[in-house]
């Protein structure tokens, strides 16, 4: 009989850190000679995150969708298809932020896969600034991120460099009331012990209510492509400006000051550029909920025309 394959999902809502952890996960995989492969699944068309796994890991990635909902079929033929490999040790899944994961572990749990999984663990990340200003939130995702940390076996609350350390202790006391059985990490960039996560117990999963993309989150992406350098100060006046219900933003820009490609990253306030040495397509992918796409794309028109 071929060996199980160890599964792990990583949870967690938008910009909360679920790539940052990845990376880090990949990389003691790879100092242990083991062979891992990862699921992304990405809301919108344009993957930014993948860039960040390493050439040789295989990679499959679920677009236009979230896997619990529009693309949970597709997530069963990616998982066959990975389970071809005899060597496999373990599948990586990184859900989308907006993804219930009892329900991604509900197409792990398959019988068509029976047998086939030693263990499948959900790993939780929580942004610990984003659920300490968490009434700015709107009621779905508030519940979404409550169902996120109730049915994690392992819960990573992460940039605690955000906040302060008497407001760490009352978080995580609030947390531990939602999930007392998680085991629970502080961590500032999802630093994380060498392979603490393999460790981790599974815990029995009860009852979850549904909040995720499909019902009651009017979650929304929208893709715009650049075809100029843009004037930093105007992008982060646009910035500045945006509705609190845009969550997250990740993209490539160029810039008057420079003749560098940017990747951007912008998550619950604060903005994030990194110098990226291949040449790729200007893409920014916005991500919110209840998004006015026609507003957006006139002001992103804007900036990107003022410039010869
Ligand atoms: N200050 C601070 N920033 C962090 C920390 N961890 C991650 N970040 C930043 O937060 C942003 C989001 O991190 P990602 O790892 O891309 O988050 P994600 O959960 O994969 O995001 P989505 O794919 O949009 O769901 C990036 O700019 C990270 O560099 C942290 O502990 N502290």
């Amino acid at each position: 009989m071929s060996k199980k394959v160890e599964v792990y999902i990583l949870a967690g809502f938008l910009g909360s850190g679920k790539t940052t952890l990845l990376t880090q996960m990949l990389q003691q995989e790879q100092a242990e000679n083991r062979k891992v492969a990862v699921v992304m699944n990405e809301l919108g068309k344009v993957s930014i995150d993948s860039d960040s796994i390493p050439d040789e890991t295989p990679l499959s990635e679920l677009f236009d969708g979230c896997i619990c909902c529009t693309i949970q079929e597709k997530l069963e033929s990616t998982m066959q298809g990975l389970l071809l490999d005899k060597d496999l040790d373990a599948i990586y899944i990184e859900t989308t932020g907006a993804a219930h994961p009892i329900e991604v572990l509900d197409t792990v749990l398959s019988p068509i896969f029976a047998n086939k999984f030693s263990e499948a663990r959900i790993i939780t990340l929580l942004d610990v600034l984003r659920w300490k200003d968490r009434d700015n939130l709107s009621i779905q995702v508030k519940q979404l991120i409550r169902e996120q940390v109730k049915h994690a076996d392992m819960l990573i609350l992460n940039k605690t460099d955000l906040v302060s350390e008497s407001e760490v202790s009352n978080i995580v006391f609030e947390l531990q009331s939602i999930n007392p059985h998680a085991s629970t990490l502080l961590t500032t960039y999802a630093k994380i012990p060498e392979n603490s996560w393999k460790r981790t117990k599974q815990i029995e999963k009860g009852s979850h209510s549904s909040a995720h993309v499909k019902d009651s989150l009017h979650l929304k992406t929208f893709v715009y492509q650049f075809s100029n350098k843009i004037d930093l100060d105007e992008f982060e006046d646009w910035l500045r400006n945006l509705p609190d219900s845009v969550y997250r933003i990740k993209g490539y820009l160029t810039f008057d000051h420079s003749n560098s490609i940017y990747l951007f990253q912008y998550s619950y306030g604060t903005p994030l550029y990194l110098k990226e040495l291949v040449k790729v397509p200007l893409n920014l992918v916005i991500i919110g909920e209840n998004l006015d796409v026609e507003l957006l794309k006139e002001q992103l028109q804007s900036l990107d025309k003022n410039k010869q």
